[in-house]
């Protein structure tokens, strides 16, 4: 038996993937070969997810056929939408209601009796959770504000679709573009903790639909995708405190509070998404309120240059940025997280698909240290 502990099994190799790179202290994120710089300024999410899901690149009559082939998907049941209505009316997280809709979107599956073996059939099944994600968030939305929701637009991609149901309104194309290479850059990452879910429950050969249920799950902690929120959270704290928002961080740090959107278990430098969403963050606030835009960088240097968090390896990681980011998109906080998850989806299913192709049931071992040789005392005797 194997005894060198690797807790958070950091560092530890478990499988191999086509999918995505990363080089840590370079700062490179790759997609099947592609850099995310390269992806984030031509190419559309429905782009990536089909690179990511199909190993190349689509032709222009391949992407018109897979866009097709999702929009055609995108409605949800009626279950569903009164689900997320009383969801809505019991106050509870987006986080939460994305999670019971992916599950429930199991029982309208049209394929619910494929064998667990056809990738074909999880291939499908795929792209109708991707289609509905959207639709199920946008709706929950609207009913948390009182309104009914909105059909899908049969002419919008998935990333300004989700801003029209969500608002009903048709986003301008800066918003849309902005938001699309959001979802780019969220789309996947090796092995992060959620992704490793879904490859968990997806090597036992369950459905797609539980591994995803499971990375929404996974990804909801705020040491994963919860850290979006999180910042926005911590830049209104700032707002409100007497502090100057040097000091706010400089005492929060001296108190051991670690400042969300700092650190990361591969990267030793800023994360690549990072420096992306800073630069639309940037744009975006050039257009309107640049008060986030401004704490988010002077705290940037403020921690990596004077607090020296950069000597240690702690930067910016995705989730730093993309707060200020949506917020100037004019979406809700807690939307920050589920709208990770709606990106991160295509990443998931692409990892399950490629992780089932070679299944091996994913089990890895624990150190005993609980006792030893006790002695059974009935209960009426304890
Ligand atoms: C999409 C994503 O999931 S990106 C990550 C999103 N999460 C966050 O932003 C939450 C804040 N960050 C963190 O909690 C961590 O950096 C994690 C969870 C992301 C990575 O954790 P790990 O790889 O396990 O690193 P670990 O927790 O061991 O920290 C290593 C060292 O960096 C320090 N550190 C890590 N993150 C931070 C931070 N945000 N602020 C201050 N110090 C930090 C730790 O205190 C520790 O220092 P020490 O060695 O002196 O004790
Ligand atoms: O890779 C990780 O551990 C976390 C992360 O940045 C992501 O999932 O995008």
């Amino acid at each position: 038996m194997a005894d060198d502990l690797k807790k958070g099994l950091e560092g530890v190799l478990v499988a191999e993937s086509g999918l995505s790179t990363i080089d840590g202290d370079e700062g490179r994120l790759i997609y099947r070969g592609y850099p995310i710089e390269d992806l984030a300024r031509g190419a559309s999410y429905e782009e990536v997810v089909y690179l990511l899901w199909h190993g190349e690149l689509p032709t222009a009559d391949e992407l018109e056929a897979f866009i097709a082939s999702i929009n055609e998907e995108r409605e949800v049941s009626e279950d569903v939408l009164d689900t997320m209505e009383r969801l809505a009316a019991a106050d509870e997280q987006p986080m939460a209601a994305l999670r019971t809709a992916v599950s429930m979107f199991s029982a309208t599956e049209p394929e619910d009796e494929a064998e667990p073996e056809d990738l074909e059939a999880t291939l499908r099944k795929g792209r109708r959770i991707t289609a509905k994600i959207p639709t199920a968030l946008a709706a929950f939305e609207r009913y948390r504000l009182g309104e009914e929701p909105v059909d899908p637009h049969p002419d919008l991609g998935l990333a300004a679709n989700f801003l029209y149901m969500m608002t009903d309104e048709e986003p301008s194309d800066v918003h849309a573009e902005t938001f699309d290479q959001a979802l780019i850059l969220h789309a996947d990452h090796g092995l992060n903790a959620s992704t490793f879910t879904s490859m968990v429950i997806g090597s036992t050969m369950a459905d797609i639909y539980s591994a995803v249920t499971g990375g929404v799950s996974a990804l909801s902690g705020p040491l994963h995708g919860g850290a979006n929120q999180d910042v926005m959270e911590v830049l209104f704290e700032i707002d409100e405190s007497d502090l100057d928002h040097r000091e706010w961080v400089k005492q929060a740090n001296e108190e051991g509070r670690r400042i969300p959107g700092f650190g990361h278990r591969v990267y030793n430098v800023k994360d690549p998404r990072a420096k992306i969403l800073q630069e639309r963050s940037k744009e975006l606030a050039e257009e309107g309120d640049d008060k986030w835009y401004n704490y988010t960088t002077t705290i940037e240097q403020y921690l990596t240059e004077e607090q020296g968090l950069g000597e240690k390896g702690i930067a910016p990681n995705v989730d730093f940025y993309s707060g200020s980011v949506y917020y100037q998109l004019g979406i809700p906080i807690d939307m920050y997280t589920p709208i990770f998850a709606m990106s991160r989806a295509g990443g998931w299913i692409a990892h399950v698909l490629e992780y089932q192709e070679d299944n091996r049931l994913i089990r890895p071992l624990s150190r005993y240290t609980g006792p030893e040789d006790q002695e059974f005392v009935p209960l009426e005797e304890r």
